[in-house]
């Protein structure tokens, strides 16, 4: 399998934070989604691909390439969306996608018209003056005006409302039917990843705790739901996480087998959804 990108054994430290051997793959033509709560060191982890902010450890390949010996050759080939608009607010969308264009020596006007027109979005308007959907979507039209060939966006459906949302992520299942094309998309909507990615890499407090492809991760998971005094110290460990409600306790586990080898028909077991896997790994208790 061709990778698009290779994030290996990378690693970061800030004062109270600390990224820690991360290590990660997006195979060529497919949406790796980059999952995880708030501060878990998604936007981090983008910047450190796009040399943004400096790694202190690790290695890091676009397209066969470090990322950073290679930095003006892969940056050619990336489209890159932010959640938070970074063009000049003052400047129309013409005078900026003027300026931008110069930086990429394959920028396709008549695919940036396109977009433009698909969006309805105006050429002569300010970019203050546009609502959060259309700087998204200027944002995606730029990113997708040179032929990039992996296209990394950190939280491109926050504050997005649920028709421009479902927009965006049609844009980015379009993108991947073109096989050269890949997609990072970091986010902590899981229902967007649930519909769209490929493979899922799920990140806590700076460490990966899974990276696979998506229909794995929604196989391995289930939830065992049963009554408080079936757990005992031994069963406890076979669970990622507890809940406890009212009716008795809600577990996640990864190892439905042994779940059944020791509670058996005594449980319930029900499928989670993304939503609820993230949850339960991250709170525990
Ligand atoms: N420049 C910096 N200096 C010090 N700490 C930082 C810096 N940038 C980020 N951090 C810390 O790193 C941690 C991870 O932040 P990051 O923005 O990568 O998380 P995230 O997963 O993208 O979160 P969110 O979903 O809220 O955007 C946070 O605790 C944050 O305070």
């Amino acid at each position: 399998m061709t990778l698009a990108l290779e994030v290996n054994h990378v690693s970061k430290a800030y004062q109270d934070f600390m990224i820690e051997d991360l290590s990660f793959s997006v195979p060529k033509g497919y949406i790796m989604g980059l999952i995880g709560p708030n501060g878990a060191g998604k936007s981090t982890t983008i910047k450190m691909i796009l040399n943004l902010v400096k790694k202190d450890r690790g290695s890091i390949k676009i397209f066969g390439f470090d990322h950073i010996e290679h930095e003006i050759k892969v940056r050619e080939r990336i489209g890159m969306v932010f959640d938070e608009n970074h063009f000049y607010e003052d400047l129309t969308c013409a005078q900026v996608k003027k300026i931008i264009a110069r930086f990429y020596k394959n920028w396709d006007e008549r695919i940036y018209h396109n977009y433009m027109k698909q969006f309805q979005l105006p050429h002569d308007k300010k970019v203050k003056e546009l609502s959060k959907g259309m700087k998204m979507k200027f944002a995606i039209a730029m990113a997708l005006s040179h032929h990039a060939e992996l296209i990394i966006m950190d939280e491109p459906t926050a504050g997005l409302d649920p028709i421009v949302r479902s927009e965006v992520l049609d844009i980015l299942q379009e993108i991947v039917l073109d096989e050269n094309k890949s997609v990072l998309f970091s986010t902590h909507i899981t229902t967007d990843l649930e519909k769209i990615a490929d493979y899922l890499t799920f990140i806590h407090d700076g460490q990966v705790v899974f990276s696979e492809a998506k229909d794995d991760v929604l196989e391995h998971y289930w939830l065992v739901k049963g009554d408080d005094s079936l757990l005992d110290q031994d069963r406890r460990h076979l669970f990622v996480g507890i809940r406890k409600s009212d009716y008795g306790f809600v577990g996640l586990t990864r190892d439905v087998e042994q779940v059944r080898g020791s509670l058996k028909n005594s449980v319930i077991y029900e499928k989670p959804s993304l939503e609820e896997i993230m949850i339960y790994t991250v709170k525990k208790g």
